[in-house]
């Protein structure tokens, strides 16, 4: 009986060994189109995986998708296929079947922004939600409110930098020539908290109060989470995210909460929170629900303060290697200012050379490199069939580095936003918001915050990229520059 017992196990343990063999090996592109073309040939369990390294981070962005319109990648069997040409992209993003967001891109973030968010919702419940979140980003609150709040915060980090500089008078002690700070850091607490004023009217600042320390709190784990995946898929991340998330929600809940109590009355500056309260559903006429008003905050807070902050130590940074570029913008912002100290909102949005360098570095540095959409129903996308559950990436950096659309693609040339001629010949070559419908829905805010920076900064400081430190790029989630500045205060 026992030798029958031990042979069935033994039988067990070589089918098993067999049919895992079976599944390591087994395709994992079943249901993708064969046509289109793999770009090296994979481990079939690994992927692309094996090819993450520290220099050539996601390879697949750049290396593989020069010169590739489509191709096909897999992670752990889980097939992607990377759209890098933009007649392509321009189609994905107009056929409404994939109109999904792919989940698994934003399952680390998911965890922090809530269900209902507008960033991960699809189909009547996000139509609904951006009727409610669109109009909050339209040129006139940008104008009435929230452009002298960007001011407002700008003049306090501009107090900060002073404190840094070491020439100036109000530097803390014992800075010198050679000193230095990660401006990234700097200008991410920048943008949280021009984030937070706009939302609530409350100031963010780094260890000043509860609701900031937790803020800081939780925006700092997103990006341990998104920069390091083995965490992210601890039981302790997991457990971290709940308890920050669970202690924003209460924070968020009691602004809301008092704000209804005391609504404004027109007699103090209105904020997003105002605005969101004051919103009514235009078939019910009924409020949005708190619930649904807090995954908007998160969102907002998450999705649009280091994509900025990022965007804004490239724009430094290059400023500092480039003094002709600085020297002409300062020149155009003086110029505009004409001896005064602000700008409307108009004059601001019109300075053509600002513009270009932000265009330009966005160009090179997108914040954003990649998004992921999901086909929810058989499609085609060019020559090629499309299973529903297929996964996209959109491939956003490529095109933006490539010489078909840009001479000199890797050369940072601001002048080439100065004259049509040299735009690039098709509009998906530049899209660092994304396009189309899922497009960001802050652009006009964030554009408009890199503008405050540039005018409010610029003419009192000279920011130097110090030669004692490396630069780094780090492609996560997000384009994070790490770069090591001095600020110097100038004199005229
Ligand atoms: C330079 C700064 C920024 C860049 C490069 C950027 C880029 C992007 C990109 C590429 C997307 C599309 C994501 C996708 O399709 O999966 C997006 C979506 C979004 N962004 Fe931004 N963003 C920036 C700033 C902001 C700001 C300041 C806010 C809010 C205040 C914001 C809020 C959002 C939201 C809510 C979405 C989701 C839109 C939707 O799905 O309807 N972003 N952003």
């Amino acid at each position: 009986m026992d030798s029958i017992i031990s042979a069935i196990c033994v039988a067990i343990i070589i089918a098993s060994f067999f049919q895992i063999r079976r599944w390591w090996l087994s395709d994992p592109y079943v249901g993708v189109d064969p046509n289109i073309p793999e770009p090296v040939k994979f481990h079939p369990f690994w992927g692309v995986l094996p090819y993450r390294d520290n220099e050539v981070r996601l390879r697949w962005v750049f290396q593989w998708a020069i010169g590739r319109p489509i191709m096909k990648i897999h992670a752990f069997k889980i097939p992607f296929l990377v759209v890098s040409e933009p007649a392509l992209i321009q189609e994905v993003i107009q056929n409404p079947a994939f109109a999904q967001k792919e989940p698994r891109s934003y399952q680390i973030l998911g965890r922090f922004i809530g269900s209902k968010s507008t960033l991960v919702t699809h189909g009547p419940e996000y139509t609904n939600i951006q009727r409610l979140i669109q109009p909050i980003f339209h040129r006139r609150n940008m104008e009435d409110y929230f452009y002298q709040t960007m001011i407002d915060s700008t003049e306090d980090y501009a107090t900060k930098i002073a404190t840094l500089a070491p020439n100036s008078d109000t530097a803390v002690e014992g800075l010198n020539a050679l000193s230095t700070i990660d401006i990234d850091h700097y200008n991410t607490m920048y943008t949280l908290d021009i984030i937070m004023r706009c939302m609530f009217g409350v100031r963010f600042e780094t260890g000043a109060d509860d609701v900031s320390n937790r803020v800081e709190a939780g925006a700092e784990e997103v990006q341990k989470q998104i920069s390091n995946l083995f965490y992210a898929l601890s039981p302790l991340a997991r457990y971290r995210s709940y308890i920050q998330v669970r202690d924003m929600r209460k924070d968020f809940l009691n602004i809301i909460e008092s704000k209804k109590k005391n609504p404004n009355d027109g007699t103090k500056r209105k904020d997003l929170a105002d605005m969101l309260i004051e919103a009514r559903d235009p078939d019910t006429g009924k409020p949005i629900d708190d619930e649904v008003i807090i995954d908007q905050f998160l969102t907002l807070m998450l999705a649009g303060h280091d994509t900025t902050a990022h965007t804004l130590t490239w724009i430094l940074h290059m400023l500092s290697e480039r003094p002709d570029a600085e020297e002409k913008l300062l020149k155009e912002i003086e110029t505009a200012l004409n001896g005064r100290t602000q700008l409307s909102y108009s004059e601001l949005t019109e300075l053509k050379y600002m513009d270009a360098i932000v265009k330009e570095t966005m160009r090179i540095f997108p914040a954003v490199y990649a998004v992921g959409r999901c086909a929810l129903y058989d499609t085609r996308l060019g020559k090629y069939e499309v299973k529903a559950g297929t996964k996209i990436m959109i491939n956003i950096l490529t095109p933006q580095l490539t010489e078909r659309f840009y001479n000199d693609p890797t050369g940072w040339n601001p002048d080439r936003w100065m004259t049509a001629e040299t735009f690039p010949s098709h509009s998906y070559a530049w899209m660092p918001f994304s396009k189309g419908e899922r497009s960001c829905v802050g652009q006009r805010f964030a554009l408009l915050e890199i503008r405050v920076a540039l005018l409010h900064l610029l003419p009192r400081f000279k920011f130097k990229t110090s030669r004692l430190h490396s630069i780094k790029l780090e492609r996560r989630i997000t384009t994070q520059g790490v770069v090591h500045m001095t600020p110097e205060l100038r004199t005229k």
